[in-house]
């Protein structure tokens, strides 16, 4: 796809505070921003996960974790009293096709030795969501299993669009 070398625009977020502990970044995912971030998306799903337990692993903070998200469209920074992770929904054709998709989710998670957390309720709305429970937070690896995931071809799984 060409690129569109624009100067990094700015990222806009949208806030939606949610109860009392819990806020969400949403991500941003137009196709500018897909377009002016591929180069560093690709350089995200190129990179290898490490151990969690790897000495001197650290949480990333807000403003660390927001410079990052653009680098994954479509994933949104939410804050559960204070715990940092990344989520994204999907709605599936079936239930069976979301059990497929956390196959497909789980073989990549193994793959990379991280693993998220998967939800399916209502039968065909999946959410995921990825932070590193050894450090409470989120580290790079979790960038990495996100921009892996918007890698991955579930089209044949997923209904056109959320409001179908
Ligand atoms: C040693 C190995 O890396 C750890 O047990 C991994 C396994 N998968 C993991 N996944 C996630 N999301 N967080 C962890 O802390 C974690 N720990």
């Amino acid at each position: 796809a060409k690129l569109s070398l624009q100067p990094f625009s700015q990222t806009y977020y949208s806030y939606t505070r949610r109860g009392m502990n819990s806020e969400i970044f949403h991500g941003a995912s137009s196709p500018l921003t897909t377009a002016t971030f591929c180069i560093t998306n690709k350089d995200l799903s190129a990179k290898k996960c490490v151990p969690c337990n790897t000495k001197d692993l650290q949480p990333m903070t807000q403003d660390e974790a927001r410079t990052l998200l653009p680098q994954v469209a479509d994933w949104d920074l939410v804050n559960e009293d204070g715990v940092l992770k990344l989520r994204r929904s999907w709605k599936v054709k079936t239930f069976t096709k979301g059990l497929e998709f956390f196959r497909i989710i789980g073989d990549l998670a193994e793959a990379e030795g991280h693993h998220p957390d998967l939800h399916l309720v209502g039968w065909n709305n999946v959410t995921i969501e990825i932070w590193t429970h050894s450090v409470g937070g989120l580290t790079q690896n979790d960038f990495i299993l996100a921009a892996k995931m918007n890698g991955l071809n579930l089209h044949g799984l997923l209904r056109r669009k959320a409001s179908d």
